[in-house]
């Protein structure tokens, strides 16, 4: 993308000084002594090049995080001494079942919503509960605070291991139409509703096929988890014996689409890959609940060669940290352990990830027109970085280096610092459709 301008639009900001973002044809590209105009609606208007040098401070795309479930966050990090199907019976059910009562709810989503906002996470895409009331909050919160997202009601009308949490199957329907109709009802520009099956366990095929006919009727977005842990794809088997696979199942009941992200994917076979390209459905890869729980290790690289659209997901509360800077580097960890196992395996890049973690996410919510990158006409959804911010967690230690000082170079080893050991200090500003929303205003 070279610099641009679309002088008949009057600005609302300016903002000057390095951009750093992924761009289709380049994982890393770097704008230097830019200035990009944002208007009135909070979109880029154009980019123009002017002569300004600031160290090690930089402007790059707010980060997306493609799957995250709300509702488990109260538990973050303290439940991962069990495996998947173990751990949802013992810790996560019993958690989601308080999501009933609207005080807990607004608590711990307020909380939420605010940690990752801090964290750099401009678009989440949301797990709530079954409870349609309170995921109506969570919406609620994310528009107020200033999110954008795509927020579900979780759906299961099935769930032997803990009876006390679940839906008739009318009831899920039912409850799932009001969801949809009341959301998009209140016009929130930045959170829509996502229909969200749980996972295939835990919804019968008649629900499957409602949510399918009910996705494609209303053009939303489709969520759900997919072969992530040995057991849980066994237990597909067993529960859908006429699906060839666990796709083939999300297949047959029509909820594959463009709008579909599904969570973790680490034992798809080729044949399913060749599915999700096909129908344009896309990837979450969630590498820190997928180690946490010991659920398996994705092969992005794979994903990849079958053109597969993928994201980065937290994964919260599978995975322990409420950070896609956590992502990043546990994705990068992911890809290092492959190599090891197996020294063929292609390590994923630091620019690899990078785009994962903006332009990658867009796409994988195919939110890519509006978000993902400082392109011309898209949101300034954007991240204001100081890698040397004061009393940081990094030192730059070989700042007066006048080798460092060459152009891209400093850029590229800036973003390694932050992916390697930055946090929420380094975010200095948030931006969400040009509206600044970290640090907080107290009113949110
Ligand atoms: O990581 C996960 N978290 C969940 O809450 C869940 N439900 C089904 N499958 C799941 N996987
Ligand atoms: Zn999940």
């Amino acid at each position: 993308m070279g610099p641009s301008s679309d002088t008949g639009t009057s600005l609302k900001s300016v903002f000057w000084g390095t951009f750093v973002h992924s761009t289709c044809n380049e994982a890393v590209q770097v704008l230097e002594d830019t200035a990009v105009g944002v208007d009135h609606e909070g979109k880029v208007r154009g980019l123009l090049c002017i002569d300004v040098y600031t160290s090690f401070i930089f402007f790059m795309p707010g980060m997306v995080d493609a799957h995250i479930h709300a509702s488990q966050y109260s538990f973050t990090g303290t439940a991962l001494d069990l495996p998947l199907l173990e751990w949802l019976n013992t810790y996560t059910f019993p958690v989601e079942a308080q999501f009933e009562d609207p005080e807990f709810a607004k608590k711990i989503y307020s909380q939420v919503v605010r940690r990752t906002l801090r964290n750099g996470t401009t678009t989440a895409c949301y797990f709530a509960t079954i409870y349609t009331e309170t995921t109506l909050l969570l919406a609620e919160i994310a528009d107020r605070v200033g999110q954008r997202a795509l927020v579900g009601k979780v759906c299961m009308d099935r769930n032997d291991g803990a009876s006390y949490y679940k839906e008739s199957t009318e009831e899920s329907m039912r409850e799932t139409d009001k969801f949809i109709t009341q959301l998009l009802g209140k016009g929130y520009p930045l959170v829509s509703p996502i229909i969200t099956p749980r996972f295939a366990p835990s919804c019968t095929s008649p629900l499957l096929e409602f949510l399918g006919k009910t996705a494609k009727n209303n053009d939303i977005h489709v969520q759900s988890h997919i072969s992530e842990n040995r057991d849980e794809v066994n237990l597909v088997q067993q529960l859908f014996p006429d699906c060839k696979s666990y796709t083939d199942v999300y297949l047959k009941h029509g909820l594959l689409s463009r709008k579909t992200v599904m969570a973790h994917a680490c034992y798809l076979s080729d044949k399913e890959l060749e599915i999700f390209h096909k129908t344009g459905a896309s990837i979450a890869h969630c590498p820190n609940s997928n180690i946490s729980l010991c659920s398996g290790m994705l092969d992005v690289s794979r994903v990849m060669k079958h053109k597969v659209k993928i994201g980065l997901g937290t994964d919260v509360a599978g995975g322990y940290a409420p950070s896609m800077l956590d992502a990043i580097r546990r994705a990068i960890d992911t890809s290092k352990a492959l190599t090891i196992l197996d020294p063929k395996h292609q390590t994923l890049t630091f620019q690899e990830v990078f785009r994962l973690a903006t332009l990658g996410g867009s796409q994988a919510l195919s939110l890519d027109d509006q978000i993902g990158n400082f392109a011309v006409g898209k949101n300034f959804d954007a991240l204001l970085v100081n890698v040397s911010v004061p009393d940081g967690p990094i030192d730059i230690c070989n700042e007066e280096d006048p080798k460092v000082r060459v152009q891209s170079y400093i850029w590229f080893d800036a973003l390694k610092h932050l992916f390697s050991s930055g946090d929420d200090r380094n975010i200095v500003e948030v931006y969400v459709a040009g509206r600044r929303v970290v640090p907080f205003d107290n009113t949110s």
